[in-house]
């Protein structure tokens, strides 16, 4: 066991806690405070926020008061009553005030909460919508290695609303709001309360004994199991893991083709079945079973109600020892320990406050460091351009304004790569030169290195040894944007983003974005046109519906409680919603793996060749992998056709269209090149290349 850090079992849960290097519990981050400041000015730039914020702030401040007028009205009331009972006489002038007062008080106690809330829904809203573009911003400009570093995604998570209904900038908003009303309330209760206690002999016994009560309310509600600092839960039930696994499997749509084609499903309901019953009751989630234990009764609650109801208690046996001498009636007791109960509750709501402060000033301190979070494919800054963005630092490339009509030249100079977070070398020691203009095939079996050398090229990821020289120049100092526009790339693991059809063509080429024939020439070039004309909504097709629609509760056919057919039929009609995927879009399962790499082809197209003289380079990682013979055949030819001089680079496994054609090719083998030259070299050569050349033709003997 490390030193230092404590181990305890929960459930299934193995938790650590690291005592040493837990932050000391800050109530008051201040270091979160410069944050806070730039939120607050922030919020007040949004356009129509300042006044709500102003609005918001002043219904807050009555809000705190309000209760205080409200109980020294009651305060006086009770005056009058007791001058009433003493006296036999009533100011009826000082009875009016105080009624109307008193009732005056009681409404603004219901009606500006309500208030509030027409003034907080449209702030927080538009606070939303400004931190949303906020995150947007500052998780669109990450790369590769950042995004997918397990770190940099706790860190995003945590800058993420935990709910869809407001935003960490709102909260932060409200907190700040909230300590600065609640401690105005707390010190417009304590001047009612001294005015209530400074006529009652025995006043500040019973508060000070209806204090007793709160704080052991207190106490109990903050014996809480995890503490502040440093902690981290895991589990190693091997049995707890597979209930798991095979609930996802049976949860994610994406395995039910598998689990309906092989017929496993009663072997995963054994399999399950049994794997729960060996964990029993101990199958909880983590927070599940702190939340259990949380609940369990502490000598504390047992004792609260009985601390509660303590004054009356000692009213009552004063009364009965000296019955001539009480010197509080009951309404003046009830009025002393609700006053000192509702003081206690703001007491202790702000004490609460102070905890979760540190959290939520401390989500707010995330919330802004999220844009500053470094790239790890970095640029060096030359002297002129140090203040720019990320992309735009660097060489500018192509310099003098030259055009890319030659193509462009790549050169790896004893390059080696190891993905982060992976032991073993992906590229060892590799070297290679491609001349302007050529076209050249990297093969090799799987998990060789192929697309690993298309992602340093397009700096994806940097080498961990030796250079690559774009155009004769060190990649690493060239401006970002000016290489990502000069190269035009299609991954082998292509993606279909959750957008319409047009715009996953267009995105090729955000420059000619809404330039519809030129999207349409794409797609003919990427051989998507006829299929995708083929599609009811044509290239406004989303394949994915990226917001799903809302349904009321009631699943469709089951019987209703009125006895008829639960039919969502005729509102699915009235709002235009297609039966198949309820939300407009026909589901990417309603398309092919070829077309799918037909569509991602033509965002290709969109840029390489249709409209782009700047695009020197052109990288396809296994561009034919799903296409049929004729469809491979013909793009092959397309794109010699009409590179023109661009440079070329294919990752295959496939041998003879492209390799034939090829000026340079590269065989690779466990992250080394092992063979390079042309088709006829390499048959020559009678090495590896040649021997799986003779397979490949054997098999269409
Ligand atoms: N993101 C990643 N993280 C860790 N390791 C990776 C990652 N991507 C690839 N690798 C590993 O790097 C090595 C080279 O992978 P690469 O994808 O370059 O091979 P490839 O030749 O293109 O393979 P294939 O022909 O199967 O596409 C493999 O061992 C692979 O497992």
């Amino acid at each position: 066991m490390v030193h230092n850090v404590k181990h305890t079992r929960i459930g299934l849960w193995d938790l650590y806690e690291d005592k040493a290097h837990a932050p000391a519990r800050v109530r008051w981050p201040t270091d979160a405070l410069p944050h806070v400041a730039r939120m607050l000015t922030d919020v007040a730039s949004i356009p129509a926020c300042a006044p709500l914020l102003l609005a918001l702030l002043a219904l807050d401040l009555l809000i705190a008061i309000v209760p205080a007028i409200h109980l020294s009205y009651s305060g006086k009331l009770l005056g009058i009553v007791q001058t009433a009972v003493d006296q036999r006489t009533v100011d009826p002038e000082l009875l009016v005030s105080v009624v109307v007062g008193s009732f005056l008080a009681s409404v603004a106690k219901r009606l500006l909460p309500a208030l509030r809330q027409r003034v907080s829904t449209p702030l927080n809203l538009r606070i939303k919508n400004y931190y949303s573009v906020h995150i947007f911003a500052s998780m669109v400009r990450l790369d590769v290695p950042t995004f997918d570093d397990p770190a940099v995604q706790r860190q995003l998570e945590h800058s993420l609303p935990r709910n869809s209904h407001t935003s960490i900038a709102f909260t932060g908003v409200s907190t700040v709001l909230h300590v600065l009303t609640t401690a105005i309330q707390l010190v417009s209760q304590i001047s009612v309360l001294q005015s209530i206690l400074r006529n009652q002999p025995d006043g500040p016994l019973l508060a000070a004994l209806s204090c007793t009560a709160a704080f052991f309310q207190w106490k109990s509600l903050h014996s809480s199991l995890l503490h502040d600092g440093v902690w981290v839960a895991t589990t190693t039930n091997e049995d707890y893991k597979r209930a798991q696994g095979l609930k996802h499997t049976v949860n994610d749509p994406i395995h039910r083709k598998e689990i309906v084609a092989s017929g496993i499903a009663p072997f995963l309901l054994a399999q399950y079945r049994e794997t729960i019953s060996r964990i029993s009751d101990q199958a909880a989630d983590f927070y599940e079973l702190v939340d259990l234990k949380k609940d369990s009764l502490s000598p504390n609650i047992l004792f609260q109600e009985f601390l509660r109801s303590l004054p009356e208690v000692v009213f009552v046996l004063r009364a009965v020892r000296q019955p001539t001498s009480i010197p509080l009636s009951l309404t003046s007791l009830h009025l002393i320990t609700n006053t000192t109960q509702s003081f206690i509750d703001s007491a202790f709501n702000f004490v609460q406050q102070a905890g979760s402060i540190s959290d939520r000033l401390g989500a707010v301190k995330q919330l802004y460091q999220i844009a500053n979070i470094p790239n790890r494919v970095q640029v060096h800054t030359t002297k002129t351009n140090g203040d720019e963005p990320e992309d735009f630092r660097g060489i500018p490339f192509p310099e003098n304004d030259r055009t890319f009509t030659h193509g462009i030249s790549i050169e790896f100079s004893n390059v080696s790569f190891i993905y982060p977070g992976s032991a073993s070398y992906a590229l060892r020691h590799v070297s290679f030169k491609i001349q302007r203009g050529q076209l050249c095939v990297i093969v090799g079996s799987n998990g060789s290195g192929k697309s690993t050398i298309l992602k340093l090229i397009s700096r994806l990821y940097d080498p961990v040894e030796g250079t690559i020289y774009i155009d004769g120049i060190d990649i690493k100092t060239l401006r970002l944007a000016d290489l990502r526009r000069a190269i035009s790339v299609l991954f082998q693991d292509y993606t279909y983003f959750p957008l319409s059809i047009q715009d996953n063509i267009a995105l090729g080429d955000p420059a000619h974005a809404t330039d519809l024939s030129k999207i349409e020439r794409a797609a003919q070039l990427g051989g998507a046109d006829s299929f995708i004309s083929r599609l009811p909504d044509k290239y406004s097709t989303y394949l994915e519906p990226p917001v799903k629609d809302h349904y009321s509760y009631q699943p469709e056919g089951t019987k209703g409680a009125s006895g008829t057919y639960v039919d969502f039929s005729r509102v699915r009609e009235a709002a235009g919603i297609s039966m198949a995927e309820g939300g407009g879009g026909v589901g990417s399962r309603g398309i092919s793996g070829g077309q799918m790499q037909r569509i991602a082809l033509s965002r290709t197209f969109m840029r390489s060749v249709v409209s782009d003289q700047s695009v020197g380079l052109l990288l396809f990682d296994e561009p034919s992998a799903s296409l049929d013979p004729t469809a491979e055949h013909d793009l092959f030819e397309r794109l010699r056709m009409l590179r023109g001089n661009k440079t070329m680079l294919f990752s295959s496994h496939r041998f003879g269209n492209l390799t034939r054609h090829a000026d340079l090719i590269l065989y690779m083998n466990e992250s080394v090149v092992v063979e390079e030259g042309t088709h006829v070299q390499l048959i020559k050569c009678n090495g590896e290349y040649a021997r799986i050349w003779t397979l490949q033709a054997q098999a269409f003997l």
